[in-house]
Order: C-alpha cells, then sequence, then structure tokens
C-alpha cells in the first residue's frame, strides 16, 4: 500500500504528537509533516462554532495541493450558562475534498482566569500566569492544569484524532 502523507496543522508539540500517537497505532506508516496553517478565526476563539471554524480552517490549509490527509486541532472557549467552558475541536480533511470533525473535552474555567479572558486575553499567557508555569499550551495544556494532570492536552487531542481517523477509516472500509 501506498504510504499516506499527513499534515498536521501546527508546530505545536501537543498537536503534533497526538496525530503521531494515533498513526502509530493505527500502523499506517504515514509521514507527518508539521506546516503552519492560519486558523482564520481569532487568535482566542470565544464560541464552539468558533472553534470548530478554526479547526477545519487549518485542516483544509495545512492540504497544500499535495498531502493526502491534514489535520487541523484548534483550543478555544465558549459560554454556557454564564460560565467559560474549555473546548477543543478537530478536523480532518481529505485530498479528494472530504472534511470530518470531532470535538474533545470541555471543562469551566474557574472565573480568575474566565475574566481575564473577558477582558481580551488569550487563554495560553493567562494558564502560564495562573500556574506560574512557561509555555502550557505546548504540552500538559490548561486541561492538564485543572485536573492536576490526570489528562494532558496531547492525550485529549489524541481522542479527537481518534474520533476523526476513525471515521476516516470507516468510510474507506
Ligand atoms: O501553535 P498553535 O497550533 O496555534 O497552538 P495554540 O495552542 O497556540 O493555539 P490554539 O488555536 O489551539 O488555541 C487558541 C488559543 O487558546 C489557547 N489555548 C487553547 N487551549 C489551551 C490549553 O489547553 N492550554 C493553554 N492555552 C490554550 C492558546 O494558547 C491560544 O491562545
Amino acid at each position: 500500500m501506498k504510504t499516506l502523507t499527513v499534515s498536521v496543522a501546527s508546530k505545536n508539540p501537543a498537536k503534533i504528537d497526538a496525530v503521531s500517537a494515533v498513526l502509530e497505532k493505527l500502523q499506517l506508516g504515514a509521514e507527518i509533516v508539521p506546516v503552519d496553517a492560519g486558523s482564520g478565526v481569532s487568535a482566542q476563539p470565544f464560541s464552539l462554532e468558533e472553534t470548530r471554524q478554526g479547526a477545519v480552517n487549518r485542516a483544509q490549509a495545512a492540504l497544500l495541493g499535495k498531502y493526502d490527509l491534514a489535520f487541523g486541532l484548534e483550543g478555544g472557549v465558549y459560554v454556557l450558562e454564564e460560565s467559560l467552558y474549555l473546548c477543543n475541536w478537530g478536523a480532518l480533511a481529505t485530498k479528494e475534498g472530504r472534511i470530518y470533525t470531532a470535538a474533545g473535552a470541555q471543562l469551566p474555567l474557574p472565573e480568575r482566569i474566565s475574566e481575564q479572558l473577558r477582558a481580551g486575553r488569550e487563554l495560553g499567557p493567562v494558564m502560564d500566569e495562573y500556574a506560574g508555569e512557561i509555555g502550557i499550551r505546548h504540552h500538559k495544556g490548561a486541561i492538564g492544569i485543572l485536573t492536576s494532570g490526570l489528562v494532558k492536552r496531547n492525550e485529549m487531542f489524541e481522542h479527537i484524532v481518534e474520533l476523526l481517523a476513525g471515521q476516516f477509516l470507516k468510510d474507506s472500509d
């Protein structure tokens, strides 16, 4: 079978590691290439729709007219009953023009963090300040900090990538 070429629309290790882990598990022998691909939405998406759209835009942009498959993964927040929730979306684009989407874990953000996002700041630096660490978004993520390390950002994205790859494999049966 021809080796699949797969791009990931990010240089963020939490996202690249998630795609690598799932493709390894599936033993597809795919070659993974991290590429820069803009989300086309705000730096801090503020709704489920916007976060999902960011993932779709990234996946489509990352095909670059030369990869078989491209994954776009996007983190954002949305408002539910006056609280801000962390949300995560993924999209898988195929060179034939198909798009698969899936969402991952969602959990409420502490009010101390939410108020800073409402004031226009991005979650990445706000999370670093909150936890007294640097570059949280590149490894354990907000979800890691808020779950005492029980669920890390790469693991959360792995689940999304499985939901995407699973839908793709079902269609390829
Ligand atoms: O390099 P890229 O792929 O852009 O990854 P990113 O983490 O910077 O960007 P996202 O588009 O996934 O997330 C949008 C914003 O929300 C922040 N964010 C989202 N999820 C997060 C998490 O779990 N932990 C920390 N910051 C997060 C992130 O830092 C951005 O400011």
